[in-house]
C-alpha cells in the first residue's frame, strides 16, 4: 500500500499528533507565560524582538491581542514565532513532551524521505520532535526523532498551508517533482491546496479530529501502518 511514493510531507495537529496536545497542553503552557512576557519586560533578546513585530506599544493591547491570536487558533507568523520561543523552556526541563503515535514514530522512523510541514514554527517542529513521549509513558526518557526528519517547513518559510503556492515553494526547496510526494493532513483545505500541485494527499482521521464533511474525496489514514 505504500504506493511508491520517494518523499512524505507530514502536518503534525491532528496527524502526528493529538489536537489534545495543542490545545490542552502547548496553548495553555503558552498563555500562562503571556502577561509575564509583555508586562515585564522580557530580558530574552529574541523574545523582544519577535513581540516588536507585533507593532503594539501599548502592553495591555499587545496582551489582549496575543491571547485573542490564541484563543481563535490563528495562524499567525509572528505568533508562531513567539511560542516556539516560550515552549523551548517547556520542553527542556521536561515539563512538555510530545505524544506522537506509536505508529507515525514507527513511519519516520522507516521512511527515508520525511518532511514536515506545519503552522507551528520550525523551531517548535525542532523542539516537539526532539522531545517525544516514548513508550513507558510518562515517566521513560523522551525520543528525538530529528535525526529522521529531512527537512521543516511553516508558515515563514513556505506561506500559508491551504495556499497552493505554498506547496510549489516546498517542492522547489526539496527539489522533487510532486508527483513522487504523498502530503498526510487532517485538513481537507490544506490537501487541496497540495493536491492543485500535484502532489498526492491522505486525509488522517484520529481520535478527537473535526469531522470532515466530504471524506469520500479523500484517500483515509487512521495510522500510518500500511503506508
Ligand atoms: C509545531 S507544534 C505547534 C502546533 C501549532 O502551533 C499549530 O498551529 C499546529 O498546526 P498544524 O499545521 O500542525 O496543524
Ligand atoms: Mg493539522
Amino acid at each position: 500500500m505504500g504506493d511508491g511514493y520517494s518523499t512524505f510531507l507530514l502536518d503534525i495537529e491532528g496527524t502526528v499528533c493529538p489536537i489534545s496536545f495543542v490545545k490542552d497542553t502547548l496553548f495553555p503552557y503558552f498563555t500562562k507565560q503571556v502577561p509575564q512576557l509583555v508586562q515585564q519586560d522580557s530580558r530574552d533578546s529574541a523574545i523582544c524582538e519577535i513581540l516588536s513585530q507585533f507593532g503594539i506599544d501599548d502592553k495591555h493591547q499587545l496582551q489582549a491581542h496575543i491571547l485573542e491570536l490564541v484563543a481563535n487558533d490563528v495562524k499567525d507568523p509572528i505568533l508562531k514565532q513567539l511560542q516556539g520561543y516560550v515552549w523551548a523552556h517547556g520542553y527542556e526541563s521536561g515539563q512538555i513532551k510530545a505524544p506522537v503515535y506509536a505508529d507515525a514514530i514507527d513511519f519516520i522512523r522507516r521512511k527515508d524521505r520525511i518532511y514536515i510541514y506545519s503552522s507551528g514554527s520550525v523551531k517548535a517542529q525542532k523542539l516537539l520532535f526532539g522531545h517525544v513521549q516514548g513508550r513507558r509513558a510518562p515517566t521513560g526518557d523522551s525520543l528525538d526523532l530529528n535525526a529522521y526528519i529531512d527537512g521543516y517547513f511553516d508558515i515563514n518559510t513556505s506561506g500559508k498551508k491551504t495556499e497552493t503556492q505554498a506547496y510549489a515553494n516546498i517542492l522547489q526547496d526539496i527539489g522533487v517533482s510532486a508527483n513522487d510526494v504523498l502530503f498526510l493532513s487532517d485538513n481537507p483545505l490544506e490537501l487541496d491546496a497540495a493536491g492543485a500541485v500535484g502532489m498526492a494527499t491522505g486525509l488522517a482521521v484520529r481520535p478527537g479530529n473535526a469531522p470532515v464533511s466530504d471524506m469520500q474525496k479523500y484517500r483515509v489514514y487512521k495510522n500510518f501502518e500500511d503506508l
